[in-house]
């Protein structure tokens, strides 16, 4: 097992899921700094790999410590059009090159103080939303890709592609590096957001050059594990044999189980009126992420990640109930699996619930005797495709009187 840059190369991201092992993916990054005060929601760019590593350091050696068998570079939406789009200033001011650098140096100094493997991360492109076409979008993600190639990342992996199109694009210039690719479109079964069936998405990303195959972000695991049956069942039926991925939100989601309503359900969790800053009632517990592990594995995906509200307790929960790895992550050192450790309580109350039994029968209380289950879906955006123009951008920054335009189109809805 030849070694290169301190790592062994027979353990590569297919290596591993060729072995049949399972790769644990790390978290929701991007939600766990903006809760820290890294990232600004909205523009939801990462530029503090330049201006505070030490922030993405930690949370990678979180990751780490929690399992993650990926890190993947903190540079998701780190395209040059989104770190200009609509009055961000990341990309004049700092540049997406030293962004991208400065993320791989991060990403790898971290996964070589465990057994860990880098991934360059893309996702989708505010040019390709406002139609600029595929030289334009091509040439955002080689930017992008040729610093990854450079800091000789393990893999790539596309991330939040709404459109098929836009994901054969990437891929097309992630395949030409030669390296293994992953690509997660943000689909559930109700297809692209050019209205592309999720089993047409799976083949065409299959037949593009995808090693590794599956959905990130927008909703739970129970939508994206539907989701995932989908995309299993339709590479098979085409004979088209390819590892699989699932990446959810750490948030539950179950208003998108019913995908007869179509277009609004594409709009995921950014469609409830909690997004982003009052989704917490939804977190899931660590116990539900043990059994979204367990159904994911079950279905045959051996690379089980997590998203958007999956912080580093969630990844732990995944690699303790990823039991087949045949160890435990460090950070199980501080946590007794299904409440053991509450052995140790002072309250004797406290004691009772040091038992499996508790925790995975309890169905908690959400402490909010107003709030509602669930969330009628707003339905005033249901056209999400390009010549729509619903998701055009601009560099400008939104004016007060476009907000108030677009909040007069919801208003007729309950918040
Ligand atoms: N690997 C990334 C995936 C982020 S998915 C982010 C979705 C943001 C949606 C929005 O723009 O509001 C991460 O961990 O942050
Ligand atoms: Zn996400």
């Amino acid at each position: 097992n030849t070694q290169a840059f301190g790592r062994s190369l027979d353990r590569g991201i297919l290596e591993r899921l060729d072995a049949g092992e399972v790769v644990v993916g790390d978290g929701g990054f991007l939600f766990c700094m903006e809760k820290r005060g890294y990232v600004k929601a909205g523009q939801w760019t990462p530029e503090v790999t330049v201006e505070h590593p030490e922030a993405v350091r930690q949370l990678h050696r979180e990751f780490l410590r929690a399992g993650a068998d990926v890190m993947q570079t903190f540079t998701f939406y780190a395209s040059d059009s989104k770190l200009g789009n609509r009055g961000n200033t990341a990309s004049d001011k700092i540049g997406c090159t030293e962004i991208n650098q400065a993320a791989c140096e991060l990403a790898r100094e971290v996964a070589n103080e465990g057994d860990a493997l880098v991934a360059g991360n893309i996702s989708q492109t505010p040019s390709y939303m406002s139609g600029l076409g595929k030289e334009v979008v091509q040439k955002e993600f080689q930017q992008q890709i040729d610093i990854f190639v450079k800091n000789d990342v393990d893999f790539l992996i596309g991330e939040l592609f709404f459109y098929v199109e836009e994901a054969e694009w990437a891929i097309e210039v992630m395949k030409a590096t030669g390296k293994p690719v992953a690509m997660c479109m943000c689909v559930c079964t109700a297809g692209d957001m050019e209205e592309v069936p999720i089993d047409e998405c799976a083949v065409r990303i299959a037949q593009a050059g995808a090693d590794i195959i599956g959905v990130n972000c927008f909703w739970g695991p129970d939508v994206c594990l539907k989701a995932m049956a989908a995309i299993k069942e339709a590479l098979e039926k085409a004979g088209l044999k390819r590892h699989l991925i699932v990446q959810p939100i750490g948030y539950k989601t179950p208003e998108f189980l019913d995908d007869s309503s179509n277009g609004e359900i594409k709009k995921g969790m950014s469609g409830l009126a909690e997004f982003p800053f009052a989704l917490e009632p939804r977190v899931l517990t660590r116990f539900e992420t043990q059994k979204y592990a367990r159904d994911a594995y079950n279905m045959g995906i051996r690379y089980i990640g997590a998203c958007c509200g999956m912080e580093p307790y969630h990844v732990r929960a995944i690699a303790e109930e990823a039991k087949e790895r045949g160890k435990l992550p460090p950070a199980s050192e501080k946590h007794g699996l299904w409440g053991y450790a509450l052995r140790q309580h002072t309250y004797p109350w406290v004691r009772a619930r040091a038992r499996r039994s508790h925790w995975e029968n309890l169905e908690p209380t959400s402490g909010r005797p107003f709030s509602t289950a669930l969330r009628k879906i707003e339905t005033q955006w249901a056209d999400l495709s390009l010549s729509s123009k619903t998701m055009q951008q601009q560099k400008v920054q939104t004016t007060e009187e476009e907000v108030e335009q677009l909040a007069a189109k919801r208003s007729a809805v309950p918040i």
